[in-house]
């Protein structure tokens, strides 16, 4: 009997930052929502058995989706943070030495050949893995700008940052989802870190906050998180691309 897993979708964001009329995981691309085309992603691959999805309470959208009548498919009332969308994914599932996938529902890129070796590389790490992407570009850091006599007003007063320092890209990456981890391990380190009150925006600042050091497993970069306007377009030439590829 071959493994099966379950993945856990956080889809209860508002997406302020695309700044659309509703959350961006319910904007359609190529015929279907952004939240279709995921789960449609994450069931490709065949030991992916079943999808618990958090939404936001009260979500107007979930149930006119075909999604909300699909056996496979679990859905959970998600929480003010994405952490907390992902602790309520992990409530609802009791086998604690199971693995989970946790993948947001704003990537409906993710090819499947990326989620096979994201799923061997985390079957053979003790502390779980992620897909990621290595920066490209030169990496700065920025400050705002103090008024300063000797400089122009513009400098101050444009709300522009100066650059601090040129960040060393060897090494650097972005963390990409689905990030795999065992259910306990994953659970604890959630529960742990946010009770600490570290600053948890993905899985494996979890992990690490509490001493784990999950695989890093380079994934395409056009699994990009559809997070400002310009991104839906960008995913919809990804999402042609990616089905007509398609066998
Ligand atoms: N309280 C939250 C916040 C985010 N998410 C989900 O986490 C994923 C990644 O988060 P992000 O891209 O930041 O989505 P939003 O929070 O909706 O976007 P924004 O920050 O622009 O509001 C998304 O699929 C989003 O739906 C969630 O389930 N619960
Ligand atoms: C989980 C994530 O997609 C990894 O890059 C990212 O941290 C989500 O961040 P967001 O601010 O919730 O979009």
């Amino acid at each position: 009997m071959t493994q099966q897993f379950t993945a856990v979708v956080p889809a209860a964001g508002v997406g302020s930052r695309m700044a659309a009329d509703r959350p961006k995981q319910y904007l359609a691309i190529a015929g279907k929502t952004i939240l279709e085309h995921t789960v449609d992603r994450l069931f490709s691959h065949p030991a992916i058995e079943r999808i618990i999805i958090a939404i936001s309470k009260g979500d107007p959208y979930f149930a006119s989706l075909p999604l909300a009548s699909d056996p496979r498919i679990q859905v959970v009332e998600g929480g003010t943070e994405r952490a907390d969308s992902v602790c309520a994914g992990l409530a609802a599932i009791s086998d604690e030495n199971s693995w989970v996938l946790v993948h947001d529902a704003a990537r409906p890129c993710v090819r499947l050949a990326d989620l096979e070796r994201l799923v061997t590389a985390a079957l053979q790490s003790e502390d779980g893995a992620i897909l990621a992407a290595p920066v490209r570009d030169t990496m700065k850091r920025g400050c705002r700008l103090h008024a300063n006599k000797q400089q122009s007003n513009y400098r101050h007063n444009s709300g522009l940052q100066g650059i601090t320092e040129t960040v060393d890209r060897d090494n650097l990456w972005h963390a990409l989802t689905p990030q795999m981890f065992r259910v306990k391990q994953l659970r604890e380190s959630l529960q742990q870190a946010l009770k600490e009150g570290a600053v948890i925006t993905d899985e494996a600042s979890a992990l690490e906050y509490c001493g784990y050091t999950p695989l890093l497993v380079k994934g395409r970069a056009d699994n990009l998180k559809v997070t400002q306007p310009e991104d839906l377009a960008l995913a919809g030439f990804y999402l042609e691309q990616l089905i007509k590829e398609q066998p």
